[in-house]
């Protein structure tokens, strides 16, 4: 079978594409990055592609909030191609900053019975930007790029990314429904982390600061759509793509494959 091919989109600000395009290729894809403008030019260029991917960075800053810009140029101006590529059984990949553009753009979520959006967002509970490693336990069988992982370490890097919904019963929905994916976890006894324990229920622990970097809303660190074929998350998969990129590289030896490459592995693979 062919390469799949991956359109990593960036506009101003965008300071991921370089990495996230990498990480795609050393899993296995060709990917191309593409401005904003291109694509707006010439929506039909989607078609060349399987898999669309938003990466990391300040997309117009964070002016107004951390991705609502690009996130409103693709709800007003790309929103039919969009759909029209993910019926085709394509992916959509957010990471970080992508994330809060897919969220924003209502592209991973439905939005409720007014058409608002159910979830967003928002500034991190230390109202600062928090750049350190976490540990994450898949909590939905569904999500195509979390394919076969029960539990990942990667690193976090933003201002903004807290989950909320706008209604907390909300939230056991989005987790009976399987739209909760990716939960931020505490690290376990052996340098592990709990999930064993509490592999059932993580969205109802009390993950504190610093395992929950932001303050999300039932530690929730990545969400799907209801096909798990669009997926965002705030941690940044293509930050560790080689085994040096973790800390404890030279003291512990569970880190081949790097964790992040198996998420790019992932898609690459629904493909084959
Ligand atoms: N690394 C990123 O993508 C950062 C996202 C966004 N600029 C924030 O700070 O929240």
């Amino acid at each position: 079978m062919a390469k799949p091919r991956v359109l990593v989109l960036r506009a101003p600000g965008t300071n991921c594409d370089v990495e996230t395009a990498y990480a795609f290729e050393q899993a296995g894809a060709i990917a191309e990055r593409l401005h904003i403008a291109r694509l707006l030019e010439r929506p039909a260029l989607l078609r060349d592609f399987q898999i669309l991917c938003v990466p990391g960075g300040f997309s117009y800053g964070d002016d107004v909030a951390a991705g609502r810009i690009l996130a409103l140029q693709i709800r007003h101006h790309l929103l039919a191609a969009i759909r029209e590529f993910h019926e085709r059984d394509r992916l959509i990949l957010g990471i970080c900053n992508g994330f809060q553009v897919l969220l924003k753009a209502g592209i991973i979520l439905p939005p409720d019975s007014d058409g608002k959006p159910v979830a967003t967002l928002t500034w991190n509970d230390t109202a600062r930007y928090e750049d350190r490693w976490v540990y994450l336990s898949v909590v939905s069988d569904r999500c195509v790029f979390l394919r076969g992982i029960r539990e990942l370490q990667l690193p976090v890097a933003h201002a903004e990314g807290k989950f909320v919904v706008r209604d907390a019963d909300w939230l056991e929905q989005l987790v009976r429904q399987g739209h909760v994916a990716l939960c931020y976890q505490m690290p376990g006894p052996a340098g592990t982390t709990t999930a064993q324990n509490i592999a059932s229920q993580p969205w109802q622990m009390r993950v504190p600061y610093p395992w929950n970097p932001n303050g999300s809303m039932g530690n929730v660190a990545g969400v799907c759509d209801a096909t798990g074929r669009i997926f965002g998350l705030m941690p940044h998969p293509e930050r560790f793509i080689d085994v040096t990129h973790h800390p404890r590289w030279t003291r512990d030896e569970r880190y081949d494959p790097p964790h992040g490459l198996i998420i790019f592995r992932n898609a690459v693979s629904y493909f084959e």
